[in-house]
């Protein structure tokens, strides 16, 4: 049985007090990890602060994205050694508005997941296609040559460790939610694309997430599909309200 994972991914939003009163307002409300990975993706600045104030907490504090080398001359980036060092656990890469607005390509999200695993982190791997490429019948091939590009080279114990987030582009942010059975579909041939190039433990493993204008009304159907496991959510896990219901949803 794999383990719910509820990621909220906040993106470029809160001010740090906002960020430290979240904390606040779900205190002793989250269910325990026991149940459900509940997971906070927030803004660089606020990281440490948020891993300190979550302490004791089911709540983990996750980086939105990171460089895959350990330091150097690359001004602006943050490393796998910063994070761990912070004790940031999970880490989100490849989400598609790094690969659209920031250049990040399978080979640097192949490279940053190798880094994860090097540093203790777990990565949160997003794939998914746009709705061009979901019109045209691409999206099976496209988003199998995303994961297999994202998992190349890992050993089996990490592919079984790693998390991967589908996120169809043309459902984020939009309201437009994948139906369930979409998003199960695709999470489906994921599965099987892991059970093809890794083993049939690992596809058993693996976490996959479904992501897109996931909310309190939509969770529960989309958590109950067979190869959905948990949610990566952007706008409404800003609310502690509205967190609150997702997580609870994974339990
Ligand atoms: O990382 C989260 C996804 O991009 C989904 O965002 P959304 O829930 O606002 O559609």
């Amino acid at each position: 049985m794999r383990k719910k994972v509820i990621a909220g991914n906040w993106k470029m939003n809160k001010v740090r007090s906002e960020a430290v009163q979240f904390l606040e307002d779900t205190k002793g409300q989250v269910p325990s990890f026991n149940e459900v990975e509940s997971v906070i993706c927030a803004p660089f600045p606020y990281l440490s602060e948020l891993v300190q104030k979550a302490e004791g907490t089911p709540v983990k504090i996750a980086a939105q994205n990171m460089h895959f080398e350990e330091n150097g001359a690359f001004t602006g980036e943050v490393s796998p050694v910063m994070l761990k060092d912070i004790g940031v656990t999970y880490v989100v890469l490849g989400h598609s508005e790094r690969r659209e607005y920031f250049a990040e390509t399978d080979e640097t999200v192949n490279k940053k997941v190798h880094a994860a695993f090097q540093h203790g982190l777990v990565p949160i791997v997003c794939v998914g296609e746009t709705l061009e490429q979901r019109e045209s019948n691409q999206t099976n091939q496209l988003v199998e040559g995303q994961v297999k590009k994202a998992l190349e080279g890992l050993s089996e114990e990490q592919v079984k460790q790693t998390i991967i987030a589908y996120e169809p582009i043309w459902a984020i942010g939009t309201g437009k939610t994948a139906t369930s059975e979409q998003a199960n579909e695709v999470c489906t041939h994921i599965r099987n694309v892991v059970k093809d190039v890794v083993s049939a433990d690992a596809a058993e493993a693996v976490r996959i997430q479904y992501g897109g204008s996931v909310k309190p009304a939509n969770v529960e159907e989309l958590l109950a599909q067979s190869d959905i496991d948990g949610a990566l959510v952007g706008g409404a896990s800003l609310e502690a309200d509205s967190f609150l219901k997702l997580v609870e949803a994974g339990k």
